[in-house]
Formats: C-alpha cells, sequence, structure tokens
C-alpha cells in the first residue's frame, strides 16, 4: 500500500519521487527489508513507466488513460514486479495487485485487475530491440521520452545515446566523499568496513567510496565528519576549480553545500567560501553541512544570483563556482521522475536562467581567476550553449585548456567537459572552465 501511495502522489501530484520516499518512510517506518522493496518498486515503476504502459495497452480493451487512477497506479506497479523482478514470484504479483486493490477502495474492479495482469504475465515483454525506428526502439527497451531520445540521437548519435539510456535504467549507487581533513580513502573504507558498510572505490574520483551494502548513513562516521555523500561526477567541480589554500571563493548556488564543503576541505579549511545561494531556508543546510564538518572557512548567504553583479565586491573572488540549477537529466538513475516531468520548454527557460546567472556572478572574479560552470545534466542547451553564449557577450574570457589536466581526463573541446553517465557510472555532468584574462591580483 505504501508504494502505490508514494507512487500516486509521484506519478500524479508531480511529487519529487526521492523526497516522496522518503517522507512516507519517515511517517510510517518500515523494517530495512520491506523499505528496500518499497524503494524498488517505487523507482522501477517510475524508470519503467513508459514500457510498462506500452504492456499494458497491449491488453487492455480501454486505454490506460481512462483508467481508474488508483487501479492504473496498481497495474503499474504490478507490471514491474512482474516483468522486471526476478525474485516476485508471478502469482504473488498478480495476487499482491488484487488485494491492493480491495484494500484500496477498488474491490469492483479486482476481476479486471486479475485479469489484465494474467494477461501481461501470458504475453511477457515484447522485444522491442527488433523495432525498426530507434528512436522507438530505444526509448521504449529502455523507458525513456521519445522526445529526448531524439533530441540525443540528434546531438551524440544513436551508439553514444543508446548506451546511455542504458545506463540511465541501472541502479543507482550510493557515492560517499571523504574527508580529506580528517582521513584518507583506505583508512575510511576500514572504519565503515567495521561498522558492516562495504564500500568499493569510485572510478573518476581519488575523493569517492561507492557503498554496495550497508547503510552509512546509520555510521557514527558521517555525524563526525568523516565523509559526505556526493556523487563522482560533483567530485570533479572541486578539481576543475582548483582551489587554493588562503583564497576567496564564490559558489553563487552552493545549497545544500556539497561543493562548497569540498571545497573547503581543500583548502584545508583556510580562506573564504561563499557560499550563496537563493533561498534563505537552504542557509540552515549549508551551515549544518558546515558545522558537521568542522569546516569554519564557509560562509552562508541568501541573494539571487542573477542580481550578483549588484550584491557583491566585483573582480575579488580567486575563484567563482556557478553550479547551475538545471533539468537533472544526468541524474535519472536515482531521480528518474525527470524524464517524464520536464518539458522541453523548462529547458529554454533554465538555459535563460544559467546564462544570466554566469554574467552576474563572473563580475566577481579577479583577473587571471577561474570561472566553472557546472550541471548535472546532458543538454547542450543548457551546457555547451550556455558557454558559448558567455563566451560571445564576454571577450574577457577565455575557455582554460588546462581543465583537461586538472581533471586527468581527455577532453574533445578543451575547458569542457561532458561526463556520460555510461563512462564511469556517475551522473550525467558538465564541467566548464574559463580564465579571466588578466595578471592574478
Ligand atoms: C545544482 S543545485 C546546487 C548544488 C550545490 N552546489 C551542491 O553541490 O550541493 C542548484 C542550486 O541553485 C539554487 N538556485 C536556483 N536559482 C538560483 C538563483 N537565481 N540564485 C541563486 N541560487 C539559485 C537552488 O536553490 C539550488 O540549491
Amino acid at each position: 500500500m505504501q508504494a502505490a501511495k508514494i507512487l500516486d502522489r509521484v506519478l500524479f501530484d508531480r511529487a519529487y519521487s526521492h523526497l516522496a520516499l522518503h517522507e512516507a518512510l519517515r511517517e510510517q517506518p518500515l523494517e530495512e527489508v520491506d523499505a528496500r522493496f518499497v524503494t524498488e518498486v517505487v523507482y522501477g515503476t517510475i524508470k519503467r513507466l513508459n514500457t510498462i504502459d506500452d504492456v499494458l495497452g497491449r491488453v487492455m480493451k480501454q486505454p490506460l488513460r481512462k483508467t481508474d487512477r488508483r487501479v492504473k497506479t496498481i497495474l503499474r506497479m504490478s507490471v514491474y514486479q512482474l516483468l522486471f523482478m526476478d525474485r516476485v514470484p508471478e502469482r504473488a504479483a498478480i495476487h499482491e495487485g488484487v488485494e491492493l486493490a480491495k484494500a484500496w477502495g477498488r474491490g469492483g474492479l479486482k476481476g479486471f485487475v486479475n485479469g489484465v495482469l494474467r494477461n501481461v504475465a501470458r504475453q511477457g515483454l515484447p522485444d522491442y530491440r527488433a523495432l525498426f525506428d530507434p528512436v522507438q526502439r530505444i526509448a521504449l527497451s529502455t523507458s525513456h521520452p521519445e522526445w529526448l531520445v531524439r533530441t540525443w540521437i540528434n546531438t551524440y548519435g544513436e551508439a553514444v545515446t543508446e548506451a546511455m539510456c542504458e545506463a540511465n535504467a541501472e541502479r543507482a549507487y550510493t557515492t560517499l566523499r571523504v574527508n580529506r581533513l580528517q582521513t584518507d580513502r583506505l583508512a575510511l573504507q576500514e572504519k565503515l568496513e567495521a561498522d558492516g558498510v562495504k564500500t568499493t572505490p569510485g572510478k573518476l574520483s581519488p575523493d569517492s567510496l561507492i557503498v554496495m551494502e550497508g547503510q552509512a548513513l546509520h555510521s557514527a562516521l558521517f555525524e563526525r565528519g568523516a565523509f559526505s555523500f556526493q556523487d563522482e561526477s560533483s567530485m570533479r567541480v572541486t578539481d576543475a576549480l582548483d582551489p587554493q589554500p588562503g583564497m576567496r571563493v564564490l559558489d553563487a548556488c552552493a545549497a545544500p553545500g556539497g561543493k562548497a564543503a569540498h571545497i573547503a576541505e581543500r583548502m584545508n579549511d583556510d580562506g573564504e567560501v561563499l557560499a550563496n545561494d537563493i533561498h534563505d531556508h537552504k542557509r540552515t543546510l549549508i551551515a549544518e553541512q558546515a558545522e558537521r564538518l568542522g569546516l569554519e572557512s564557509i560562509n552562508a548567504q541568501a541573494s539571487d544570483a542573477t542580481e550578483l553583479a549588484g550584491n557583491i565586491e566585483t573582480k575579488t573572488y580567486d575563484r567563482v563556482l556557478v553550479d547551475a540549477p538545471c533539468s537533472g537529466l544526468g541524474v535519472l538513475r536515482a531521480k528518474p521522475d525527470i524524464k517524464w516531468h520536464i518539458d522541453p520548454k523548462e529547458i529554454e527557460q533554465l538555459a535563460a536562467l544559467q546564462i544570466n546567472i554566469l554574467e552576474a556572478a563572473a563580475h566577481a572574479l579577479k583577473p587571471g581567476g577561474i570561472l566553472v560552470y557546472s550541471t548535472c545534466t546532458v543538454m547542450p542547451a543548457e551546457n555547451e550553449d550556455v558557454i558559448a553564449a558567455f563566451l560571445k557577450n564576454n571577450p574577457s574570457f577565455e575557455l582554460d585548456d588546462t581543465l583537461d589536466a586538472r581533471l586527468g581526463l581527455e577532453t574533445e573541446n578543451p575547458g569542457q567537459r561532458l561526463i556520460f553517465p555510461q563512462q564511469y557510472d556517475s551522473d550525467g555532468f558538465f564541467i566548464a572552465a574559463m580564465k579571466k584574462r588578466g595578471d592574478q591580483t
């Protein structure tokens, strides 16, 4: 029942999947094994939504859109269990669906639910790989909206798009960032193991550990500030920014403070990190994070970054980071609802906001300083196009071709790096570094 209610909120009221799940499990806690099952059913159903709806469309006489809201949710989550979860026996998935219809006030439709699910079980998953049209083939075999697959194929080609979509359908792992001011990766790995948390080093950042088993959040090491939760791609932003002890750094879009904290750790907590975010209530998140990690160099402030030019001392920061609000299409493994909720028009609006923030924040940078722009999306309009527009309007900036050496990764466009989720099992991410011409003053 809990999974059905969460799905109902996410799919019909557009609640964020991770927040809806978190809230529901806080209000009504479950045993770990049940919580894991609910989590898998919720994320899996959202992840596989268009494929599930296609399967249902093939066996139902009436269109799915005309089906009662609750029954639709029950059918969708039952199909997920039938076709995508090996460990749920067929009979159990069908029985569970019927019982749920009864318990959720739809007992009158239990025969319908039973019939549809039996048909789905009999017919199984269609062979989408045999579809001729690449957009349809990728969209249905990996469960992505067609408009998104089409945009990606036009930009990156069919093979890269297919690999990216397949990676998005994989399970998301939790990744930890070691606080190097307290410990190192190997020592942290050993201490976590003693707490029942098994980890393995990540492929992309030397600061990362991937959780394979156990709940890192429950380890006392978290409260003591030995590590933070952060995806590996995000960790590379600090490498791109290259902050040094004693510097002044502006983080224009900082909440909840993951990168601001990493920057302060890299600076040995010596210098100043101004962590700005538009939302006043998010200052607390940044402050709590700094306190947990024992960092004193972070100051949290609330202001609209598009208005920073008039609100900040210009040309006084050695480094400026714009980790912009974005569509999040690089994090579909962890937040699959994004792919169904985002609309192409929102991407245009986001791109306009991203350029405005970048232009305003750039005023804070000293000549010779480094400006880093990053997003967790794989969408040219929010990435390369934003950088091109910014450079066109701001001739005192140029792409920083030493970025490749700092990241230790080859880039096709020096100074810009797009990380696909299939490359290192990390989030899809974009990082660009630009230098302001002139000597460091
Ligand atoms: C990608 S998140 C930043 C994540 C953060 N850098 C971290 O590593 O934890 C983008 C942030 O931009 C903030 N934001 C959105 N519009 C903004 C604006 N106009 N000015 C400042 N911050 C903004 C959002 O509140 C959100 O916290």
